[in-house]
């Protein structure tokens, strides 16, 4: 069988470099186009290069049309806005896209939603095998643990990170909502400043801290009447989410149309 040919768009950011490597070294997949916006510094660079490995023939170009035409799937870690245009290129060209980007409003969720009724999308906060891991488990104890027990979510992520939440934080507390039988947007506390009041029963409360090089660190919280259980998740490198992504576009080619998730790819889904 043929190689599945991968586009990288965003290829010049920290998630595109790493992606290229990824893909470098896995069978079955190979890059056949890496996409930049209109105006980037890397235009006409080899993605290669750009990446730290020797040349592979592939320039980073503005032109996704062209670049999915000749792809079987697209790999994005961008923007949000850039997202959605990204998600209506690939419906088009019925190719499969897999969405790492985080911070995504609610229309623009909607607007995926939409596009997924054309093309397979398979779109996680957070593609690693651990985070995954990690939700069925905070499903499970918040299953078990009544509303005496106070979820709480704390991540920290590098100085340059954009959106917070971070998507792993929101991901991590739809899985405890569920687990508990609610809507998290009817619980979620995502930040707290000043008089607030003491803590409502059966609240998901967020916290975010940002600084230095830190890839990702994740903890989930159940704090109770003289005890507190604790999960927590260390990203010590980036590729461990480039591997997720690079397997979720292996496994999503051939599939129905439709919205995916990391779990469905790592047969995690309850
Ligand atoms: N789901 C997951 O497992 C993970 C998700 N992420 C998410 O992925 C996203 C990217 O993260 P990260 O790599 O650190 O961010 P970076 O800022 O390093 O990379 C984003 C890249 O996209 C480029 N870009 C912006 N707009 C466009 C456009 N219209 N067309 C093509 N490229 C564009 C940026 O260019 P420029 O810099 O010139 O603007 C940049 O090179 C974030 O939302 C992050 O939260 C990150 C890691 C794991
Ligand atoms: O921006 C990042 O870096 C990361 N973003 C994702 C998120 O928002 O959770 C995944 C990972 O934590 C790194």
């Amino acid at each position: 069988m043929t190689d599945m040919g991968l586009v990288v768009v965003g290829a010049a950011g920290r998630m595109g470099r790493t992606l290229i490597r990824v893909i470098a070294e896995t069978p079955g997949a190979r890059l056949v186009g890496a996409i930049e916006h209109e105006g980037s510094p890397v235009l006409g660079q080899d993605a290669g290069v750009l990446a730290g490995l020797p040349a592979l023939g592939v320039p980073v170009t503005d032109d996704p049309l062209t670049a999915f035409a000749k792809a079987q799937g697209v790999l994005d870690f961008t923007i949000p806005a850039a997202t959605i245009g990204f998600a209506e290129i690939a419906a088009q060209a019925r190719i499969v896209h897999i969405i790492g980007t985080t911070g995504l409003s609610v229309d623009e969720e909607a607007r995926i939603d939409a596009a997924a009724r054309h093309a397979v999308i398979v779109k996680s906060g957070n593609m690693s095998l651990g985070v995954n891991l990690l939700a069925a488990l905070v499903r499970q104890a918040a299953r078990a643990l009544d509303a005496d027990f106070d979820i709480e979510i704390a991540e920290m992520h590098h100085k340059h990170k954009i959106d917070a939440p971070s998507g792993t934080a929101l991901l991590l507390g739809e899985a405890a909502a569920e687990g508990r039988g609610v809507a998290l947007a009817d619980v979620a506390i995502r930040s707290r400043d000043g008089h607030t009041g003491a803590r409502p029963r059966g609240a998901i409360g967020f916290a975010a801290l940002r600084g230095g090089s830190v890839v990702g660190e994740h903890s989930v919280l159940f704090a109770g009447e003289g005890e507190t259980i604790g999960f927590s998740h260390h990203a010590a490198d980036r590729s461990i989410f480039a591997r997720g992504a690079v397997k979720a576009a292996l496994w999503a080619l051939g599939k129905k149309p439709g919205r995916y998730s990391m779990a469905d790819v790592l047969g995690l889904s309850d």
